[in-house]
């Protein structure tokens, strides 16, 4: 792992995201459990970082919160299987996929892209470098609160595709590059937050591994 790893936020060329990879969050908002990973992308200025807010565009009242695991790319890599699949990763982050329910289920309607329901600025918060050796794949605790009240707290135990297939997966179509970052889809829970909500997310790793940010909604 080379050292610009951990200035990711500032190279990262590609933020690809898992939509529907844990079964509850895909039965609660009544779509069906995928056979194959869906992806999607945000743009590279989607990211924000503490102590910036998550500014909801004008003319929108509300978004609604995902917290997800992120996995950034240590080498540049195409049709990676699955035994080589952990070498790519450098390392995780904490990061939440910010969406316009509403945007997205009229896109989802009209049969268009979802890009401007997720991909809009601010949309990516995202927290700092986590070293690969703090992270069990198979046990990580994602939780978020907003102003202070429960909202999500899932486990990576319950993805549908592991992030070893989604870097194989993803790796068959797109070639992956040094500080890309994978956002590997949200557990259950999701909901609105609107002006003036204030959200905690937080990840618990392994060895008592605990990280937490905050963000403002403006
Ligand atoms: C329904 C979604 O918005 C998909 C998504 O982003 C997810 O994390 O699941
Ligand atoms: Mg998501």
């Amino acid at each position: 792992m080379t050292d610009t790893l951990k200035d990711f936020r500032s190279i990262c060329r590609k933020i690809i995201c898992i939509g529907r990879n844990y079964s509850e969050h895909a039965k609660e908002l009544g779509n069906v459990v995928p056979t194959q990973p869906i992806i999607f992308m945000k743009p590279s200025t989607a990211l924000v970082i503490e102590p910036n807010d998550i500014k909801i565009p004008s003319e929108w009242d509300e978004l609604h919160h995902e917290v997800e695991l992120g996995v950034i790319i240590d080498k540049t890599c195409q049709n990676v299987s699955k035994e080589e699949a952990e070498e790519n990763i450098g390392g995780y982050c904490l990061a939440l996929d910010m969406t316009s329910r509403k945007i997205q289920d009229d896109l989802k309607k009209q049969g268009h892209p979802w890009l401007l329901s997720k991909g809009f600025d601010t949309s990516c918060p995202c927290g700092d470098f986590i070293e690969k050796n703090q992270i069990d794949l198979s046990s990580v605790n994602l939780w978020l609160n907003v102003n202070e009240n429960i909202k999500q707290n899932g486990h990576t135990c319950d993805m549908i595709f592991s992030v070893p297939d989604l870097i194989v997966f993803i790796s068959k179509y797109i070639t992956l590059e040094h500080g890309d970052l994978i956002l590997t889809g949200t557990p259950s829970g999701v909901g609105p937050v609107k002006r003036g909500d204030q959200i905690t997310a937080g990840i618990n790793g392994k060895d008592d591994f605990k990280y937490t940010m905050k963000f403002n909604v403006v």
